[in-house]
């Protein structure tokens, strides 16, 4: 786990909203959500089913299906040339150019999307082949072997069809495929959830070493906390929209500051370390279409009091309870703490220590 904060970003997320719909009725899915990945950096995006982390990383890649409508916000990427472009104002042309060779993106279910009449091989030239048309027979076919080697797949399986390839390894030919133009960035939406564990942890592992070989930042979705703090440099909690807690991923483990991630962590038995009794978190998340004032949690928080039925969720640093200085959250508690009041004891703890 390392600390990137000084690194220069990559890709930053600024401000970016989300509606579904564009009469009254729309439901705002994204509200205002800033995120920042840094060059070389794992960040693991969190939250429960429907918090909104596929719509975040679809819409700032412009791959939003309708009624999806990006309503604000800007998406600066770093380009392999170094310059930074707002990819919510690239033309359809420039987008297409950009797309594979600045940042890359692994579907959830990636694995069943291959095309089942062609073989592997077939499909891997004809993506690099969109961006390097120039390529000869020859090139395309030592990139696909070298691709594949890199995955861990026999390169003779380029003349495979997807269905004579296990679960496993069709999701590694989509990571190959995603690498193949050598991306800045990664984007990974559950790309280990339909597999069995021993098959999640090897792929988590390739990632982690291709990172470390080829030097890409990923962003890596995940309901799996456990999974997530294998991995990850940073985490980043969702719920309803937003970004609720950011921080390093150690820290943000171990000291969860926001009263869900507490909840989100505990739901999930640990890999390592003495047994623990999960928890859960009671209730289900607001519908979006008919969130109201306050924080969108206090339904379901333990710590609810009546001033946070008018709090607005902002992530501002939690320094005054650690020395992480890039550790954010957004929870009226720390506001409160600020000025003088307790936090409860529950949050005071390491959550080793829970
Ligand atoms: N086509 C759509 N029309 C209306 N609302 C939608 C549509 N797609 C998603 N939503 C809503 O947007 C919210 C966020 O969904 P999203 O899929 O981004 O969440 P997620 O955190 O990625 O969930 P999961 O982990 O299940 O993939 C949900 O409340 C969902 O109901």
């Amino acid at each position: 786990m390392t600390d990137f904060s000084n690194t220069d970003p990559v890709l930053e997320i600024k401000n970016l909203s989300i509606d579904y719909g564009f009469t009254e009725n729309a439901a705002h899915v994204l509200r205002g959500v800033n995120l920042t990945l840094h060059e070389g950096e794992v960040l693991g995006l969190a939250g429960e089913s429907g918090c909104g982390k596929s719509t975040l990383v679809y819409g700032a890649t412009r791959l939003l299906p309708p009624p999806g409508l990006i309503v604000g916000g800007e998406v600066w990427i770093k380009g392999t040339n170094g310059e930074k472009r707002d990819l919510l104002r690239l033309t359809d042309k420039e987008l297409r150019e950009q797309r594979w060779v600045d940042e890359a993106v692994v579907f959830q279910g990636a694995m069943n999307s291959l095309n089942p009449v062609y073989k592997v091989g077939h499909q891997i030239k004809d993506a690099i082949q969109a961006h390097r048309p120039s390529w000869s027979r020859d090139q395309l076919q030592k990139r696909s072997e070298e691709l594949m080697d890199m995955v861990g797949i026999s390169p003779d399986r380029l003349e495979s069809f997807p269905h004579q390839l296990s679960g496993g390894m069709r999701q590694r030919v989509m990571i190959a495929m995603a690498l193949a133009l050598d991306p800045k960035v990664l984007i990974m939406d559950e790309p280990t959830t339909a597999l069995d564990v021993v098959m999640q942890r090897q792929i988590v592992e390739q990632i982690t070493e291709l990172r470390k070989k080829l030097g890409f930042a990923v962003i890596f979705i995940t309901h799996d906390m456990s999974l997530l703090i294998e991995i990850a440099d940073r985490i980043a909690i969702m719920y309803a929209g937003q970004i609720i807690e950011d921080g390093p991923a150690m820290d943000l483990y171990d000291h969860a500051r926001h009263p869900y991630t507490k909840g989100l962590i505990n739901s999930f038995p640990p890999l390592h370390g003495p047994r623990r009794e999960l928890g859960g978190i009671a209730g289900t998340p607001p519908d979006m279409a008919k969130l109201g004032k306050g924080c969108p949690f206090a339904e379901r928080c333990a710590y609810v009091h009546d001033d946070c039925r008018t709090y607005e969720v902002k992530l501002k640093a939690t320094d005054i309870v650690s020395d992480s200085p890039t550790h954010l959250a957004g929870c009226i508690l720390f506001d409160e703490l600020r000025s003088g009041k307790e936090l409860p004891t529950e949050l005071m703890l390491k959550h080793r220590e829970v």
